[in-house]
């Protein structure tokens, strides 16, 4: 039944770390064979469901505000028109980039893309399953890249009703929703909340609990939510959702909130309750990979596996769901794949900034007060109104700020969260500062161009 297809390394899911790894072996000369499950989703969760065709999104809400801002009445028509030449960007994008994902690898002669979904049959082969057939494929070493699915909490109606998506359905809407539920505060529940609401849906975030936002400074949560409620949109905190049901004209949507139940109506509903490591039909056990209580693969500081010649890489190995978490993973593993001497794990990765990209978008890097205070480091906060920036005044983009700690003992950055305009570029600059333990006398004096928004430092660090 084996076919003796042998390669080299096999890359079990065409991810961020998985497709960059296939290239860079390839180059160097390997039998590489990548096997993605969806030929929809060639290039990874980011390009074709995920970072970038929702900040396509974001993109284009943010102009269709400015063009309904200048308009005295704004008809759906008219906004529902904005969403769907939205939508068709966002599907030329995706395509785009798909194509581009694809043809990149497949033009190494050494390379095989596989389409269809890998098991494990043992720790050197795995079988491929197709809608027309099962192959089975041999390889040396094997990388994990399978990503991360939504977590659907277990909801009466959840699965029924017509009108629930997670985010990879929401991304595929034909019209623009008038109400939108939104299931969960997080950074997707967020990201989607503030783009629909620029488009003129009414949006609804439901929390289970009374968290928003644990892990920033409670005045950061804060300022996120005001600044989101001041769009339009709805928070309902300890809301828990008991049932839903589609009805004749959208769903139904029954939350249980402080001891009360209560029944809205809504035209969709989004999950956006986290996204679990995605190992279901891996079969990973057959090939002596163990796996962690929430389905992840577990891995050592090198991404190694439990099994000698199988590595693990992105969302699947648990942690910190970023593309640029899943690249930096490939930095870890590449070295030993090529038996190339390398110190890099992932104990010695620095500092890993965030942008959560609402409006204005919200980022971070280093620590935040709490988290500096926990940690006993001795520092001072620096704190300016993004009003304060004369780019902020001039695009009239005034909301937020700008917060910085300041180590007192060896004048370090020891963390900045930037909630304006442009915050997701700067936060890098404040990353490096931190990397290169720059003290930020530099960064206060340096000569910025202007007008930007980074010149901000200028002033912020002089307080
Ligand atoms: C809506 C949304 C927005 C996001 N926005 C951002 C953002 O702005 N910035 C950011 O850094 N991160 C963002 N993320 C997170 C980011 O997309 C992920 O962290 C990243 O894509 C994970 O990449 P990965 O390498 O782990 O694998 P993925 O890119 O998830 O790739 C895994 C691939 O494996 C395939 N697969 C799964 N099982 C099998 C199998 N058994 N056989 C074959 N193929 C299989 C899947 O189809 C998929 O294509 C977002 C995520 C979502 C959902
Ligand atoms: N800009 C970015 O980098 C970006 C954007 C989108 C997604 N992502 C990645 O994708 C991951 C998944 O995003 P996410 O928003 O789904 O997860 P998340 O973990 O960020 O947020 C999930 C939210 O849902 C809440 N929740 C859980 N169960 C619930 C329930 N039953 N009812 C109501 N609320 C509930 C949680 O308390 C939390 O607030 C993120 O962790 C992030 O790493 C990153």
């Amino acid at each position: 039944m084996m076919e003796t297809n042998k390669y080299d390394v096999v890359v079990i899911g065409f991810g961020k770390a998985g497709k960059t790894l296939a290239n860079d072996l390839a180059k160097a000369g390997k039998k590489v064979a990548v096997i993605e499950k969806s030929n929809q989703m060639y290039g990874g969760t980011c390009i074709n469901v995920g970072c970038l065709p929702t900040k396509s999104l974001v993109h284009s809400a943010k102009i269709a505000s400015h063009i309904l801002e200048t308009e005295s009445e704004q008809p759906y028509e008219k906004r529902n028109a904005l969403f769907k030449k939205a939508m068709a960007n966002k599907e030329k994008l995706t395509a785009m980039l798909r194509e581009k994902n694809y043809v990149k690898l497949a033009n190494f002669e050494t390379v095989t893309i596989f389409d269809g979904l890998a098991s494990f049959v043992d720790g050197n082969t795995v079988k491929i399953t197709s809608l027309n057939e099962e192959i089975f494929i041999a390889g040396d070493r094997f990388i994990i890249n399978t990503g991360a699915k939504a977590f659907i909490p277990d909801i009466p109606g959840v699965h029924e009703s017509k009108h629930v998506h997670i985010s990879d359905g929401i991304l595929e809407l034909e019209n623009l929703p008038k109400r939108l539920a939104i299931i969960g505060a997080g950074y997707i529940g967020l990201e989607f909340a503030g783009y629909f609401t620029q488009f003129g849906t009414q949006v609804t975030i439901y929390q289970n609990d009374d968290s928003f936002l644990p892990r920033e400074d409670a005045e950061d949560a804060e300022a996120i939510r005001l600044v989101l409620e001041k769009a339009g949109v709805v928070f309902a905190f300890e809301a828990n959702a008991k049932k839903i049901a589609d009805t004749a004209d959208g769903v139904a949507l029954t939350i249980e909130q402080k001891g009360e139940l209560r029944t809205e109506t809504f035209d969709e509903i989004l999950i956006a309750t986290g996204r679990v490591p995605n190992t279901d039909n891996l079969d990973a056990e057959k090939a002596n990979v163990t796996l962690g209580a929430r389905g992840e693969v577990a891995v050592d500081e090198k991404l190694r596996t439990s099994a000698p010649n199988i590595w693990a890489v992105g969302d699947v190995k648990g942690g910190p769901q970023f593309t640029y978490i899943s690249l930096d993973d490939y930095r870890i593993v590449l070295p030993q794949l090529l038996e190339e001497p390398s110190s890099y794990t992932m104990a010695s990765r620095r500092t890993v900034p965030n942008s959560v990209f609402i409006d204005p978008p919200f980022s971070r890097t280093g620590m935040n007060e709490k988290e500096a205070t926990a940690s006993g480091i001795p520092y001072r906060v620096v704190k300016m109104p993004a009003a304060a920036v004369p780019k902020a005044q001039v695009l009239r983009e005034t909301e937020g700020f700008l917060k910085v700690l300041i180590n007192t003992e060896d004048q370090t950055i020891v963390g900045a969260t930037l909630f304006c305009y442009e915050s997701h570029e700067m936060i890098n600059l404040l990353t490096l500062a931190i990397n290169a333990k720059i003290p930020y006398t530099e960064l206060r004096d340096q000569i910025y161009t202007h007008p930007i928004m980074s010149e901000a430092l200028n002033d912020l660090l002089s307080l």
